[in-house]
């Protein structure tokens, strides 16, 4: 075996594995198998596996709709469908946790631990835009990544926050239909995917993860609505982190029950056994206080093995809180609008949930970067600091359309009317709530409560900022749009010259005939183009005289 695995780790392997050790410990001198998602928000899995170079090697994923294990040598994150988000590079183990959650259109949905985001970008297909995703993290750092692969996924109705899980159930209380908790772990599962864990392993203790994980758990539970369902993951094997946390969950609120999964697909049942006396008793401690029924319920889990499914190792727990029928709480219709109710009023008055307060601008800002994309600020930050520094006090009191540092949002709103009018035609019937943060828009979804006091890095699907003398469109205004939702678009070969040459930020000869569409207005076709490849959006760019100007992002540049 090439991976050195700590003696610790394998001594307590062989404990709990008893005869399996031996197979368990064989698996990591295999492979290890990579697995792609097809982004159905973009494009179905037929239309991917028509355009796709490399179709004939893959394999379907069991577990997962939609997703395929891939040859590591087709290499799928160079291509430039990949930089179209046409599809997420997922472990497939990892895919499991978003399947067994069953999202459905219409859901409230919490991401909790969320980032880098693959789990994110998981739900937000399943909700096909309809309904809320709450993405948080509360490592900053990574909400930036999370931020961007949920822009690169287009998903439209989704917000990003970067939170301690007791300050989410303190502001939304018991909102959520569906849950995720994909822990914080000791990643025992990922050593043969990323040895780099090994080290981690060693410096995070699996104590310290159950610990946080416990924290975690008890407010996950918090925000689950009545009839709601919870989905908790970890990709490690430790007892501790996994069958024990759901018992000792299961023994604190008997509204909770564990929905057991079956264990197909190679899938093993969880281990009641390991969730009281062995695992603590090999960790030398003393047993914890569960009770019977709770640690028998932990045999509904499951548990993916190395040794027993072409995936890493990983654990997953589908829990549902008991439905109380007096809570009614407004929902999301089909169509994306969200229907008012008494409670949604009532918690209003007790100041936790405030929809008016959501499309103030109570907490965002903040111009996001020095081109005004904002690739991966973190908004409510930037505008502390504008406050602070007095830049704010005048907001509201200049002249539009001449930009001195701030801007109202009344005349932000304005400009990006003006600009969709020209440029996204059919924009002002988008559902949701429009928004403006200081000079930067959102469209927030449909009954989003209040988000003050919370720390925002996206407010909703960010669709660009108010400058001087003109409104800058996202990035993600342009990965979240369809080709034909845009007055003006060149679509160029993915294989071709130009579509590297875009993508490496450079400026391009286009004669007029190759461009899509008219501008609106009847006038020349110039302004802002939606740049694509293969029919699928890649940024912005801006044609004038045969020359298009690259408006692609800096961050979301390919380098080499
Ligand atoms: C296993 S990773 C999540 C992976 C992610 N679900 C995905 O699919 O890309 C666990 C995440 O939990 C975050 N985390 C750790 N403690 C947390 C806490 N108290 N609240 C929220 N997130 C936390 C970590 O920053 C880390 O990003």
């Amino acid at each position: 075996m090439s991976i050195r695995l700590p003696k610790p780790f394998l001594d307590k392997m062989e404990r709990l594995l008893g005869d399996e050790y031996g197979e368990w410990l064989v698996s990591y001198e295999h492979k290890r198998r990579y697995g792609l998602r097809v982004n159905t928000l973009k494009l179905t899995q037929q239309a991917f596996l028509r355009m796709t170079p490399w179709a004939e090697r893959l394999t379907p994923i069991p577990w997962t709709s939609e997703a395929f294990y891939y040859e590591e040598t087709d290499r799928p994150g160079k291509h430039l469908h990949y930089h179209a988000g046409l599809y997420y590079m997922q472990e497939p183990s990892a895919m499991v946790p978003a399947e067994l959650l069953q999202v459905k259109p219409g859901d409230r949905v919490l991401d909790l631990c969320a980032a880098p985001g693959g789990k994110s970008t998981q739900l937000a297909a399943k909700l096909q835009g309809v309904g809320l995703l709450v993405s948080n993290d509360n490592a900053r750092e990574r909400t930036k990544a999370l931020a961007k692969n949920i822009e690169l996924a287009g998903v439209r109705n989704a917000i990003v926050l970067n939170e301690e899980p007791a300050a989410l159930a303190g502001a939304f209380g018991a909102f959520f239909d569906k849950v995720l908790v994909d822990a914080p772990c000791s990643g025992e599962g990922m050593f043969r995917k990323d040895e780099s864990m090994i080290a981690q392993w060693e410096k995070h203790s699996v104590e310290r993860c159950s610990l946080m994980q416990r924290d975690i758990l008890k407010h996950a539970a918090e925000l689950l609505a009545p009839g709601g369902t919870l989905v908790y993951s970890t990709c490690t094997f430790s007892p501790e982190e996994n069958e024990a946390q759901i018992a000792a969950l299961l023994t604190a609120r008997t509204d909770m029950e564990v929905v057991p999964v079956e264990p197909e697909y190679g899938w093993m049942s969880g281990r009641p056994n390991w969730a009281s006396t062995e695992a603590a008793e090999a960790q030398g401690e003393p047993a914890p206080d569960l009770s019977p029924e709770a640690v028998r319920a932990v045999a509904g889990t499951v548990r993916l093995w190395p040794h027993r499914v072409a995936g890493e190792g990983h654990y997953a727990a589908v829990l549902q809180k008991s439905a109380e029928e007096s809570e009614e709480r407004p929902a999301f219709d089909a169509d994306g609008e969200s229907r008012a109710s008494g409670t949604a009023e009532s918690r209003s008055q007790s100041g936790r949930l405030n929809e008016k307060a959501a499309s103030e601008p109570a907490e965002a800002g903040g111009r996001g970067g020095k081109d005004g994309r904002g690739g991966s600020g973190i908004e409510q930050d930037k505008l502390r600091s504008r406050r602070e520094s007095g830049r704010d006090k005048d907001r509201g009191r200049h002249k539009p359309g001449r930009y001195d540092g701030t801007i109202s949002e009344t005349d932000t709103l304005a400009m990006w009317r003006a600009f969709s009018a020209r440029t996204i035609p059919d924009a002002s019937a988008w559902p949701g709530r429009l928004t403006a943060f200081g000079s930067r828009v959102y469209l927030q979804p449909e009954g989003l409560p209040a988000l003050a006091g919370l720390k925002l890095v996206r407010a909703g699907w960010y669709l660009g900022t108010a400058g001087a003398h003109r409104f800058e469109p996202s990035q993600a205004l342009a990965m979240g749009l369809k080709k034909a939702e845009a007055a003006l678009a060149l679509d160029l070969d993915a294989d071709g010259e130009d579509a590297l040459r875009y993508l490496k930020g450079e400026t391009l000869h286009i004669e007029a005939s190759r461009l899509e569409g008219t501008a609106v207005d009847g006038g020349p076709a110039s302004g802002h183009v939606l740049v694509c490849a293969d029919g699928y959006p890649l940024g912005w760019g801006k044609w004038s005289d045969g020359m298009l100007k690259n408006e692609l992002a800096p961050g979301w540049r390919r380098m080499s």
